[in-house]
């Protein structure tokens, strides 16, 4: 098996490609749905986010409110670096978790959505293929301001916060260009899927691990047959 990083921008259509490849029948671990698993009520995130930040970014049921949460860190390196120390841990280990049950199941690669792979770095070393979701900064805009109800101003903050998008495109071994129709989009990830099934990039790591089983086998084979006293 091998990982491939998929990234973007802010509504740069993420999402969208990843439910093209869900549909297709791939291994996907999305982040954005971890990332708003592991803040529920009773996880560990939850409670360290309220010490933090307070119960103001409580909503009535006692799930996080993202929104308020959201405006708390938006311009504010010191409360985005602490809410990325409490939840970041959480979120990687449900992804090693998503990823290795995946493996498990005999897939030949597990797609990441980790919207700031580049920017982190982290877990870049990790990832046989990266790809980027791009779309030209207008198209960006008009979608993002239609998503979300912003103004243009409040739209051109959010892109302006993140790495420009072409800076990506220019860092990643597969771009999709989704400034188009969809059908465009959907057409080049279904060439993307059929280019990594035909990899043969998955062979290491599996043959490895099929080899440690046997060497563990054989081991035991060898105590079981001539160490242990017979009957
Ligand atoms: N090719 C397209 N043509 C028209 N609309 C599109 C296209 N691709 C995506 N969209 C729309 O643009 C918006 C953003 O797409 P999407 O939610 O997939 O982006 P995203 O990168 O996952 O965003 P975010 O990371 O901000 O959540 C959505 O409303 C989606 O329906």
């Amino acid at each position: 098996m091998f990982l491939v990083g998929l990234t973007g921008g802010i509504a740069s259509g993420k999402s969208s490609v990843l439910q093209v490849l869900q549909q297709l029948g791939c291994a996907v671990v999305d982040v954005d749905v971890i990332a708003r698993h592991v803040v529920q009520p009773g996880y560990p995130a939850h409670r360290r986010i309220v010490e933090a930040f307070g119960t103001e970014v409580l909503l009535e049921n006692g799930d996080i409110n993202r929104k308020v949460l959201g405006d708390l860190i938006f311009n504010n390196p010191d409360r985005r670096h602490l809410l990325n120390t409490i939840t970041h841990p959480e979120i990687r280990k449900e992804m090693m978790k998503e990823t290795f049950k995946y493996f498990l199941q005999g897939y030949r690669y597990v797609v990441l959505d980790i919207p700031l792979l580049f920017e982190t770095k982290k877990l870049l070393k990790y990832m046989k293929h990266t790809v980027v979701v791009y779309c030209d900064r207008d198209t960006q805009l008009a979608r993002l301001m239609q998503r979300n109800s912003l103004n243009r101003e409040d739209a051109e903050a959010r892109i302006k916060a993140q790495l420009p998008l072409k800076e990506k495109a220019h860092m990643a071994r597969h771009v999709l260009d989704n400034s188009g129709e969809w059908s465009s989009t959907k057409r080049q990830v279904i060439l993307l899927h059929a280019e990594l099934e035909r990899s043969m990039e998955y062979l290491p790591l599996r043959l490895g691990v099929l080899t440690g089983l046997a060497g563990i086998a054989g081991l035991l084979y060898l105590l079981i047959h001539y160490l242990l006293p017979s009957p």
